[in-house]
């Protein structure tokens, strides 16, 4: 399976966002990056590719256009996390997980039982089950927000800041979650954030959304550099390699623009 990206469009009435975006292909198996500054179009692309977004273009998974596919077929191959928090509602946690497990078009209720206590305990909410959404953390909403989108088993995960709301421990967790599922399922996971650190230490490659519509995908090392964090970001910055051997990015200040 491969995700497969050609001159997307995608804008707003009167501003257009992403201009003929080009990517290699992307391989089964793969956990990408989406990098940039504010504003920039992460979460327009990121809404374009779920269909979320009006856009213009080819977006292929395994040899389909995503745009042929019927509402639920889409359903089932591509699960959308906003970057926004789920809302607070009355629901417990557990019926939040059984109405997005339906959709992954299991039927058999074991499975759909069993998907929900995996996923629930590899986020660390098991004890959450039964909680209502409205009475849950800022991070422990993010979490089940993403437990919604893993139990529904889809082969492309496109997540729009995962971690935003999460402390260090839940960062490192949910990427190292992420990338397992990709790696298991032979899937693909599209991943917006801010933390570069992050990026480079679970991406096999990053694409970065730098001002005036340029982009640019390939493995993180060659595309974050100290070039790019002062083209894209308008920082000084370094990537160095920390004691135990994973690249760090170092802001040493904002750059002279
Ligand atoms: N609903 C909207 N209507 C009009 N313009 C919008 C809308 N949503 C976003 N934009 C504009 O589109 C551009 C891209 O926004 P987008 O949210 O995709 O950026 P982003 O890279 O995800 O930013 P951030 O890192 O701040 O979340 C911005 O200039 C923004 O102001």
């Amino acid at each position: 399976m491969t995700l497969s990206i050609s001159n997307l469009s995608s804008g707003y009435r009167a501003r257009s966002v992403l201009q003929q975006i080009m990517l290699p292909s992307i391989p089964a198996g793969s956990l990408v990056a989406l990098i940039g500054p504010n504003g920039v179009g992460k979460s327009t692309l990121v809404r374009a590719l779920a269909g979320l977004q009006p856009a213009s273009g080819q977006v292929t998974l395994q040899d389909e256009p995503l745009a042929t596919l019927s509402p639920r077929e889409r359903q089932r191959r591509v699960a959308y996390l906003p970057q926004t928090l789920p809302q607070a509602t009355s629901l417990v946690v557990y019926e939040m997980l059984l109405g997005a497990a339906y959709l992954s078009g299991e039927t058999v209720q074991a499975q759909i039982t069993a998907a929900i206590a995996r996923v629930a305990d590899s986020l660390g909410i098991t004890e959450l089950m039964l909680r209502r959404l409205s009475e849950l953390s800022g991070g422990q909403r993010q979490m089940v927000g993403l437990a919604q989108v893993l139990v529904r088993q889809a082969p492309l995960l496109l997540l729009d800041e995962p971690t935003s709301a999460l402390d260090l421990r839940w960062q490192l967790n949910v990427l190292e979650v992420v990338r397992r599922y990709v790696r298991e399922r032979q899937a693909i996971a599209l991943v917006a954030s801010h933390d570069l650190n992050l990026a480079l230490r679970f991406a096999d490659q990053v694409i970065m959304l730098a001002p005036g519509g340029d982009c640019r995908m390939g493995e993180p090392l060659q595309v974050v550099t100290s070039d790019s964090l002062q083209t894209c970001y308008g920082v000084q910055g370094r990537v160095e390699t920390c004691s135990l051997g994973y690249p760090v990015v170092l802001v040493d200040g904002v750059a002279d623009l």
